[in-house]
């Protein structure tokens, strides 16, 4: 297994943990008058480098919203939202475009692949298309820990479909970025394919140094992260530091209890 560990973080431990991603007193608003809905309601919470954070609350509880919001997919109402040290609030169109493309890597419950492209132009895409040339090395350790190594020449539909939810982790991997925002990374998969990603994901923080954020709904894939922050009716509820699946499903069944769910 190669270590290679971000030079960033190197010098960020010099000044203390540093924060990829965080909110600062972030609320989001949908709607108005009767329809209004206060998804997120001043939630503060700080994602830090090299740390696997899964999100987790009842349905409707803001775990998209907030995701959405501290990845620069959806504007915030009040607050701030912040990638490394960018205000995305003070960010206009074209300069958010930019800043996800660069810094922000996704994985969606969809894997989101290209049909006609093998998994190695589905890896180097986004990176091909924003005119940036890979840094050898740094594909090289992404593409030994995804394991694929004997499928890049493969096209999607000859993958089955946790290979091709790895490939896209790979991809979101590829350019280097900030932090990985996944949703629901293994919502389409079996529990054997849901296990081969998280531990790849897994592995990206541990190996990589890689910062990952994922939503999910499913206490198993949680327990793969080393820290739950769990939402109910938009603010933050708990955290939880390496977490078991048993101990996360416990403590979502107390929000159960409490009728928070819909
Ligand atoms: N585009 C939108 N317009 C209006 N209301 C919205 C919109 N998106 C989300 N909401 C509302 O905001 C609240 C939070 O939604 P969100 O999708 O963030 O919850 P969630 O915890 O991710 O839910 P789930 O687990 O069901 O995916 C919900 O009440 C939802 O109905």
């Amino acid at each position: 297994m190669v270590h290679l560990h971000d030079s960033r973080e190197t010098s960020a431990s010099a000044r203390g943990p540093a924060e990829a991603a965080r909110a600062v007193h972030l609320t989001k608003v949908y709607g108005e008058g009767e329809t209004k809905v206060v998804a997120l309601d001043a939630v503060s919470v700080a994602f830090r480098q090299s740390e696997f954070t899964a999100i987790m609350g009842p349905s409707g509880s803001g775990k998209s919203t907030l995701m959405h919001c501290v990845a620069g997919l959806d504007a915030v109402t009040h607050g701030s939202a912040y990638i490394g040290d960018t205000d995305l609030t003070k960010l206009g169109d074209k300069e958010l475009t930019h800043l996800r493309r660069d810094k922000v890597g996704f994985v969606f419950q969809a894997f989101n692949l290209l049909p006609t492209l093998n998994a190695l132009e589905n890896i180097t895409l986004p990176m091909d298309i924003a005119g940036r040339t890979p840094d050898r090395r740094w594909m090289e350790a992404v593409i030994e820990s995804v394991g694929l190594s004997g499928r890049l020449h493969h096209r999607p539909g000859q993958l089955s479909g946790g290979q091709q939810q790895r490939v896209a982790v790979a991809r979101a991997l590829a350019a280097r970025p900030e932090v990985v925002f996944a949703d629901e990374p293994t919502g389409n998969l079996d529990s054997r394919a849901g296990a081969e990603v998280l531990g790849f994901l897994r592995n990206s923080v541990r190996d990589l140094g890689q910062t990952v954020v994922m939503v999910t709904h499913d206490p198993v894939a949680a327990s793969y992260a080393s820290r739950v922050i769990f939402l109910a009716d938009g603010r933050i509820a708990d955290e939880m530091h390496q977490p078991t699946a048993e101990a996360v499903l416990d403590r979502m069944k107390r929000f159960d209890a409490a009728g928070r769910t819909s």
